[in-house]
């Protein structure tokens, strides 16, 4: 393997230990920010933006002035902080060094790879004991390619299972330089339907769907997800459209249907941003095992859940 970059730099925004989910036995995720996406029901919005972004916690300001003193650029309202000019903002984290309550918090830092690891490092006889490892997330690893393919090389050089959770939306140079890096790649494919998924995602999903069928001849193994969201693609046609798509890919060992939760709304609003999908509930229990028929029928073996 070639030497790794151990200074390689990215941006990230939350180091998650101990989940049982995301690969096998007991895992550490790290999230990198920036995204070719921006789902309407993403549960990471401040995964989107590829610099760090400010989160007013409107409940613990005490309204010092203290973040509207400190920024360099005036970006704050005075009256109140939770209006940031986030046109304007120059991402300097300022404020949030300025803020005495907690109020005023930064997401997303930059990381090289050296620090990444010391931090994994901790849990590495957790990775052993249990099978598990390391699985990258986001917002969309594969927007920092340096850094992604640097940890990748640095995880693997200890031994650890690798994983990442992914649209797949890369470069054919990028993706044949990650993916071989994988034990397991969490895909995410959306929708069959492009018009369909730009409306919903802001993109249409032409390269999604094409590089999927060049990530399955690099993968060793894919696990396919299929966010399930009422309003977008929770229907029986849909379901059977992407399960068809699946059929033509290769070393996929299983689907995952993710039935829609909003546990990221409230993170809009704290980044000053409208949730798009107010009022959605899950889809019904009944209808998610009708879809898991549907795909096994179709010979893939189907999973509810993470
Ligand atoms: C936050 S994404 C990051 C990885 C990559 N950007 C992607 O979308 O695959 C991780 C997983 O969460 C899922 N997800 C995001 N928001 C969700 C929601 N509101 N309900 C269910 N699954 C969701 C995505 O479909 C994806 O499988
Ligand atoms: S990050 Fe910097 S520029 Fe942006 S609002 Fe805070 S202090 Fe102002
Ligand atoms: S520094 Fe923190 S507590 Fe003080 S006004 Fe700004 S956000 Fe509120
Ligand atoms: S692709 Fe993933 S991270 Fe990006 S907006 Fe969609 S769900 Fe969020």
């Amino acid at each position: 393997m070639a030497a790794i970059d151990s200074e390689q730099t990215g941006t990230v925004f939350n180091i998650q230990k101990f989940s049982l989910h995301d690969g096998p036995g007991i895992r550490t995720i790290v999230f990198l920010k920036g995204c070719y996406l921006a789902c309407k029901w993403c549960s990471n919005p401040e995964s989107q933006k590829t610099e760090p972004e400010m989160f007013y916690h409107e409940r613990n300001c005490i309204h010092c002035g203290r973040c509207v003193a400190a920024c360099p650029i005036g970006a704050i309202d005075p009256k109140r902080p939770g209006l940031i000019d986030r046109e304007a903002c120059t991402h300097c984290g300022a404020c949030a060094q300025a803020c005495p309550a907690g109020a005023m918090v930064q997401s997303g830092t930059k990381m090289t790879v050296a620090q990444v690891m010391d931090e994994l490092r901790k849990d590495e006889t957790h990775y052993r004991r249990s099978g598990g490892g390391i699985t990258l997330s986001g917002g969309e690893a594969l927007a920092q390619p340096d850094f992604t393919e640097a940890l990748l090389k640095a995880c693997k050089a200890r031994g650890w299972h690798t994983a990442m959770e992914s649209t797949g939306i890369a470069s054919l140079k990028v993706l044949e330089r990650v993916i071989p890096l994988l034990d397991l790649l969490l895909l995410d494919i959306k929708t069959f339907y492009s018009a369909r998924h730009e409306e919903f995602t802001g993109h249409p999903n032409e390269v999604i769907l094409r590089n999927a069928l060049a990530i399955s001849e690099l993968a060793k193994n894919i696990a396919v997800r299929v966010p399930v969201i009422p309003t977008f693609n929770d229907d029986e046609q849909s379901i059977r459209a992407i399960a068809t798509f699946v059929t033509h890919m290769k070393n996929v060992s299983r689907l995952h249907l993710l039935p829609y939760h909003n546990y990221g709304q409230n993170k809009y609003s704290l980044l000053g941003r409208q949730y798009g999908l107010i009022g959605i509930k899950p889809p019904e229990d009944g209808r998610l095992q009708k879809y898991k028929t549907i795909v096994e029928s179709l010979g893939i073996a189907c999973v509810i859940g993470g």
